[in-house]
């Protein structure tokens, strides 16, 4: 898959019908100039890998457990994400976080299972409103990649993605010296850990993306894509976000 990366992620959105969407995104981009993910409710990713067979767009999970099995009732591992069809997995997204206590050692731990079964992963990361009032937010930011990312990541299954908090479903976008600055910082740290593979990694930005600000944060310094939230879910806006990292 090429570095640049639009990635939807559905939430908890979509049903068998929603299924629609991704005729449409696939009629739309036979042949896409960049990455194409969509990541549906776990109940959906079988069909959709079904659907889209050896298409253009590949299907990811929201999360994943640690562990390859067990008693964990209301998980799935990794291992079945990519029995059902998934090829990516997203790992500590702040939902996630917040929702369910999820720590940078647990993201870190889901983020290694999944690489153990063969997904590639997106990471993410991001501070609060609060954080970002405190100036503390490359600090918290820092810590999270510290934290989150394995030790043995490598750019060809390894992707960062960058989600303010507050960014998020919130239609406040950061403006783009904010993401500058955060993505930046992103690229130092990696480089810093993992030398040229960490050069390699694609980092993401996510938080109200829309098909009419998607230009202006393609074009900010080591943006590689987007994660996107509410715009995935219509293939017309996925469609204008994934034309514009295309023209990037
Ligand atoms: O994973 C996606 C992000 O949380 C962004 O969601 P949003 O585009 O609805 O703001």
């Amino acid at each position: 898959m090429p570095r640049k990366l639009a990635a939807g992620n559905w939430k908890m959105h979509g049903d068998g019908a929603a299924l629609a969407e991704i005729d449409a995104l696939m009629a739309a981009h036979p042949s896409p100039g960049v990455g194409i993910l969509v990541c549906p409710p776990a109940t959906l990713i079988h069909r959709m890998a079904t659907r889209i067979g050896g298409g253009p767009i590949a299907v990811g999970g929201q999360t994943c457990h640690p562990a390859a099995q067990g008693a964990h009732t209301g998980d799935i591992s990794a291992a079945m994400l990519a029995e059902a069809g998934a090829s990516h997995v997203i790992v500590g997204h702040s939902e996630r976080r917040a929702d369910h206590g999820e720590t940078d050692a647990q993201v870190r731990a889901q983020a290694e299972a999944a690489l153990a079964a063969g997904l590639s992963v997106i990471v993410c990361v991001g501070e609060t409103e609060a954080e970002r009032d405190a100036d503390v937010t490359l600090e918290v930011v820092g810590g999270q990649l510290a934290g989150s990312v394995p030790d043995d990541a490598r750019g060809a299954t390894v992707t960062i993605a960058y989600e303010p908090v507050w960014a998020i479903g919130t239609g406040r976008v950061p403006t783009p010296a904010q993401i500058a600055e955060v993505h930046t910082a992103i690229r130092a740290h990696l480089a810093d850990r993992f030398g040229l593979a960490g050069a390699d990694m694609a980092i993401l930005y996510g938080g109200s993306v829309k098909p009419g600000n998607a230009a202006e944060i393609f074009a900010v310094p080591n943006v590689d894509g987007a994660l996107v939230g509410g715009a995935s879910l219509k293939a017309a806006d996925f469609s204008a976000i994934i034309a514009a990292l295309e023209a990037a």
